[in-house]
């Protein structure tokens, strides 16, 4: 088994207010956060995996949310020079932290910078005003434009937005709308999420009416050809960006890597070579029990079964539109190649996948019918 790169994501569990599609571990909190206290419990979190790390440099750390734009760039500060103390960086670190445009003031992109960030994601999820109405969002579509223009003026090389599509009561047209818009912003990334109802959700309990499946249809294959068109590549199902502007962090999670994963729920991906194999780790949840002195702040570590380890890997891989390596498999599961060759085969004769003889790659049907091609290593 190989090391492949070091990751690192913070939850920051808190938000203005609950969105009624989300199922985020986030919390909604009227008034101050108690983040000087928070950063501390952070950073007594990592000292506590730093077991894990023996020697190696931080490749990306993504603060994700709940709402991170909720803490002050002292707060940030903190976090990220804590972080470096405990564990160097590269010297190409991305530092993503994500921002709701409804709580960012003038200048808070700039402290942020100033505190390391060099990536920020803004969550816009439309530029309509009533279908933000109907998801719950705490800002309009001017502040979102607002938030981009800030991420520029922050002189943020490189800034993602997330739009949510198959929103209710959305047609083609509106769909379409939102991406031009989006794409008029000049961001060098872009998230596409189609909206999902999530269980424990209140449009889970409260189902509002969707886009028929032949709209989701077209809007999924318009939106594609009009991101394509604009210079967007498709790298990852839900993400396309620029070229060379890939998120770092999510390109090394679907590749498999390592990450640490330090707050609220945050979860982890060890691979620990010299025993021959992975460890995951969970933390408590609820910030109360987290921020708790008296209780751990892990509640759940193990070791991935080696029955799992195929599907697992593959499950991540082969979200990813780049080739993967055929040696990748061996060097990050310790697996013997001949375990999945059977599986492939297979694969290869139903058009979900092509290969050479160094590379597999997903074909376009594959990505279509993902859920086909990874049964087949289940
Ligand atoms: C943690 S939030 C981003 C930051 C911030 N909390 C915000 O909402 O502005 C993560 C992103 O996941 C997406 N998302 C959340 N729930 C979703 C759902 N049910 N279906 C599709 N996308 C969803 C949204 O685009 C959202 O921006
Ligand atoms: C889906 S991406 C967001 C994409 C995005 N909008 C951007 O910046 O390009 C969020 C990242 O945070 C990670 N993440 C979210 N919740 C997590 C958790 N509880 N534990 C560990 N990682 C998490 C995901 O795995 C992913 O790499
Ligand atoms: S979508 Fe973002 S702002 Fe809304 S509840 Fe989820 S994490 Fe919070």
């Amino acid at each position: 088994m190989i090391l492949p790169p070091l990751s690192l994501y913070v939850h920051i569990p808190w938000c203005v207010q609950k969105c009624p599609y989300c199922d985020f571990n986030s919390h909604s909190q009227k008034g101050e956060i108690p983040e000087t206290a928070y950063v501390q419990h952070l950073l007594d979190d990592l000292r506590q995996d730093l077991y894990f790390v023996q020697g190696r440099k931080l490749h990306s750390i993504f603060i994700g949310g709940g709402t991170p734009s909720l803490m002050s760039e002292q707060a940030i500060h903190d976090l990220l020079a804590g972080i470096e103390q405990a564990i160097p960086f590269t010297e190409n670190i991305e530092i993503t932290l994500e921002a709701n445009p409804g709580t960012v003031e003038a200048g808070r992109f700039e402290g942020y910078v100033r505190a390391g960030v060099n990536r920020i994601s803004i969550g816009v999820q439309s530029m309509q005003n009533d279908k933000l109405k109907a998801l719950g969002r705490i800002h309009d579509a001017n502040e979102a434009i607002k938030a981009a223009e800030q991420a520029h003026l922050a002189g943020l090389n490189s800034f993602n937005l997330d739009l949510m599509h198959g929103l209710p009561g959305q047609s083609l047209d509106d769909a379409l709308n939102d991406l031009k818009t989006i794409i008029e912003l000049k961001p060098k990334h872009i998230s596409w999420y189609q909206l999902t109802i999530e269980p424990n959700t209140q449009f889970h309990s409260k189902p509002p009416t969707l886009p028929e499946d032949d709209i989701l249809w077209d809007i999924q294959e318009q939106g594609q050809a009009m991101l394509a068109k604009a210079g967007y590549e498709q790298y990852e199902i839900s993400g396309y960006s620029q070229p060379g502007y890939q998120c770092q962090h999510n390109l090394n999670y679907w590749r498999f890597g390592d990450y640490l994963g330090i707050g609220c729920g945050a979860h982890g991906k060890i691979t620990l070579p010299e025993k021959e194999c992975l460890i995951r780790t969970e933390k408590v949840k609820h910030p109360k029990g987290y921020m708790d002195l008296t209780k751990p702040y892990i509640y759940k570590r193990w070791q991935v079964e080696h029955s799992d380890l195929a599907f697992e890997f593959f499950m991540n891989r082969l979200r990813l539109f780049e080739a993967c390596d055929k040696t990748a498999f061996h060097e990050l599961t310790g697996l013997p190649l001949h375990q999945v060759e059977a599986a492939f085969e297979h694969a290869i004769k139903q058009g979900l996948l092509q290969h050479t003889a160094q590379q597999w790659q997903v074909t376009a049907k594959g990505h279509r019918y993902l859920n086909n091609l990874l049964e087949l290593f289940v």
